[in-house]
């Protein structure tokens, strides 16, 4: 951390966890792709910069100097067919850091199915990509120092902000790391031990607009309805005028 303000006590690197730190590469999950033969447990891969870095649905994801930008690779997640649940554990994770950071943690929300939002606005995205033959890798964007300008997202998407602009809060991505690490491996702990139950409480009691009319963008469907939970496999529930929907995927509108 530059400043003290926002310090987080030292937690020490997890054990088991490794970490490989790069300067310049396209994107980090490109790199846990072709690097994952050579890794023997979860770790780490970070970049100071990502050329082209990608974000959900295809979408492109700005990645200025100073901003957070890692994927952590599962060469081999326990009980394959949930290993897309880790989107909830890595944002409990983000989220975790990010109140310690700001002390603010009423100002932080998450939003399915997988943003960190902060004074309403999007900080901080995860995308996660299965690697074969076997493998999972989180990516994991924070901004930090930048937000990119509103004309750089959708239409209707959440404004993007970042931690400098919000709060003042000047942090070095090595030093993001330093604490979201223990902070993951602490929940994906409880998740291999407990499964996805406390894991979606958790994320339930921190979630932006449970109880609030919301609008889930599909392929081809807008369904609005009330937000009323998440299930079991980590879908979406909304209750509609016409019965309960469950969403597994899909962009949500405020
Ligand atoms: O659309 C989103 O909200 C997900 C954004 C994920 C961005 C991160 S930055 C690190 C990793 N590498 C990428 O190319 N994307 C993810």
């Amino acid at each position: 951390m530059s400043t003290d303000a926002g310090r987080r006590p030292e937690a020490a690197w997890p054990r088991g966890y490794g970490h490989l730190a790069l300067d310049s590469v396209t994107s980090t999950l490109d790199e846990a792709a072709r690097r994952l033969p050579e890794l023997a447990g979860p770790t780490w891969i970070s970049a100071r910069a990502q050329t082209r870095a990608r974000g959900r649905r295809g979408r492109a994801w700005a990645n200025p100097e100073g901003n957070f930008a890692a994927a952590l690779v599962l060469p081999d997640p326990s009980d394959p067919a949930r290993a897309a649940l880790r989107s909830f554990v890595a944002a409990l994770a983000l989220f975790d850091v990010l109140a310690t950071l700001t002390g603010r943690p009423g100002a932080l929300a998450l939003k399915w199915p997988n943003d960190v939002l902060l004074n309403g606005g999007k900080l901080a995205g995860i995308l996660l990509e299965g690697l074969l033959p076997s493998g999972l890798a989180i990516g994991i964007g924070v901004n930090l120092a930048k937000a990119p300008a509103p004309d750089q997202v959708e239409p209707g998407a959440l404004a993007p902000v970042s931690l400098a602009g919000e709060t003042g809060l000047q942090v070095t991505p090595e030093d993001f790391l330093e604490t979201l690490a223990p902070a993951y491996a602490a929940w994906e702990a409880q998740f291999s031990s407990y499964g996805f139950a406390p894991i979606r409480s958790a994320w339930l009691a921190r979630a932006a607009r449970i109880g609030q009319p919301i609008t889930a963008r599909l392929p081809g469907e807008d369904i609005t309805g009330t937000f009323r939970d998440v299930d079991e496999d980590g879908q979406l529930v909304l209750s509609t005028p016409h019965g309960t929907r469950r969403i597994a995927a899909g962009d949500i509108f405020f």
